[in-house]
């Protein structure tokens, strides 16, 4: 039995090795440097990564990658920086349709009287396929190779992402009244359940999770059902908590209690949950959201805009949260560009704490790659270029004016790098984008049928236009 298992291993490799003992690939990376987030090798000069079925197998110089095998394909990487793919640990994929529909307004007042009126009346089948369409166009040109999704019609948002070829943890939404295709919590969360059963180990690039939507929207007793039904099926759930001052004084009215520590009360903070905006926690409520494990999603630009606040980002990290970030929908930030939330991100939080070392450029990098993949539960994955890991990466071309001349990669990166210089895309091994060349998605099709719909949402919705 021995002998037979030792002679199927012998011949795997040998299927491996190619002539003159070189391993086969699928494909070899090549970059001037390799930004690895791997503490035990950070930068690699002249680095080189080697795929194989979708996987990272080797990172090293480019010689001795060369030396060591043989790929179907190499890319070269003159002038670039390789580094993993950007984790958005929160975005509302399909919201892109709205994108530009509402600004210069407050939360509440943007959701209730304008974005949730128009989901009511335009969130359909396919408003989600056209926006989902879209929002993956968008995150592949900007260098997001994962995102969560957290909103309606999530089989057809699946069957896009699986078309284009991205990886996404997609958690369709759940609320206390009438939401698209929707009469109220019971059947939207049935929905989602069947959903998550669906899709659990289905694919491992469609990661099903739950999403109620917030503590101010869902009953203390659907929150319970929501968090028990994620350790039943073991999947990640995703919630906006503590988003605004608004939503503070109204849940202590009503749970008498501030929304972290409310959700405390209901026996809900794990490592499975990760919570989007919590821009307004207590002090002891970060220390609670520290020893429970939650993560944290930080989304400055849609903070910013629809004048949230300042989440306390470096107390957090003080205290040890996972911190990830992300774009939030493209109705309230206006665009899904991870490269614009990097840089506020860095920026913000030294303004606002006269600390030019708090949040330095390392970290902020960290947060939109391994910082997000931990937030999700899966840095064991993606989030750094690892072996083993899956093959997710991006290269950036550093030849523009403004990334002239080259002292810093990691500051380059978070200071000056824009969603345009995102030169290729690779998820899972394959690429998506080559020289911001597009091979998954129809572009010239998405862009007819985006302002098909678009007609439409103006004529009904803002005649006056
Ligand atoms: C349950 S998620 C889908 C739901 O959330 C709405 N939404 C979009 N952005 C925000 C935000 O910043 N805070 C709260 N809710 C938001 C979206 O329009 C969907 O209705
Ligand atoms: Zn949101």
């Amino acid at each position: 039995m021995f002998v037979f298992f030792t002679q199927i291993v012998i011949a795997q490799n040998n299927y491996n090795l190619g002539t003159q003992g070189k391993q086969n690939v699928q494909l070899i990376v090549n970059s001037d440097f390799v930004v690895t987030m791997d503490e035990a090798q950070p930068v690699i000069k002249n680095g080189a990564v080697a795929i194989r079925d979708g996987k990272i197998v080797a990172i090293d110089t480019q010689d001795k990658i060369k030396a060591s095998y043989r790929a179907r394909r190499t890319l070269p990487g003159e002038g670039m920086v390789l580094m993993p793919g950007l984790v958005n640990g929160h975005s509302h994929s399909a919201m892109v349709l709205f994108r530009g529909l509402a600004d210069d307004l407050a939360l509440e007042d943007w959701l209730q009287n304008y974005i949730f009126p128009a989901e009511g009346k335009f969130v359909d089948e396919n408003f989600v396929r056209v926006g989902e369409q879209l929002a993956c166009w968008e995150m592949i040109r900007g260098g997001t190779t994962t995102f969560v999704d957290m909103y309606f019609e999530p089989e057809v948002a699946a069957e896009v992402v699986d078309e284009c070829g991205l990886r996404a943890m997609i958690a369709p939404s759940s609320i206390d009244f009438p939401s698209p295709g929707f009469q109220g919590w019971d059947d939207a969360f049935a929905s989602s359940v069947n959903f998550l059963k669906r899709w659990k180990g289905k694919s491992d690039r469609i990661i099903p999770a739950l999403a109620p939507h917030a503590p101010y929207t869902v009953s203390p007793e659907h929150l319970t059902q929501a968090i028990r039904a994620a350790r039943h099926y073991d999947v990640p759930l995703t919630i906006h908590l503590a988003e605004t001052q608004t939503e503070v004084q109204d849940v202590q009215q009503r749970y008498n209690a501030t929304p972290v520590q409310h959700l405390e009360n209901l026996g809900f903070l794990d490592p499975r949950v990760f919570a989007a905006h919590v821009v307004w926690p207590n002090e002891s409520e970060i220390a609670l959201m520290a020893k429970r494990g939650v993560g944290v999603i930080h989304n400055p630009d849609s903070n910013l805009k629809l004048a949230s606040g300042f989440a306390p980002i470096p107390a957090m990290l003080k205290a040890g949260i996972k911190v990830g970030l992300g774009t939030d929908g493209a109705a309230s930030n206006n665009v899904l560009d991870m490269w614009k939330a990097i840089r506020l991100t860095a920026l913000i939080h030294k303004g606002t704490t006269l600390d030019p070392t708090a949040v330095p450029a390392k970290t902020v990098l960290r947060m939109a790659t391994l910082g997000g993949a931990q937030a999700l539960g899966l840095a064991d994955k993606i989030g750094a270029i690892k072996t083993g890991f899956q093959a997710d990466l991006i290269q950036v071309h550093l030849q523009e004016p403004h990334l002239l001349p080259l002292y810093d990669v990691t500051s380059h990166l978070v200071y000056a790098a824009d969603a345009k210089d995102v030169d290729t895309v690779i998820v899972n091994g394959e690429v998506l984008m080559h020289k911001r060349e597009m091979l998954t998605v129809d572009i010239n099709k998405i862009r007819r049928e985006v302002v098909s719909i678009g007609e439409k949402i103006k004529a009904e919705f803002r005649p006056s236009n």
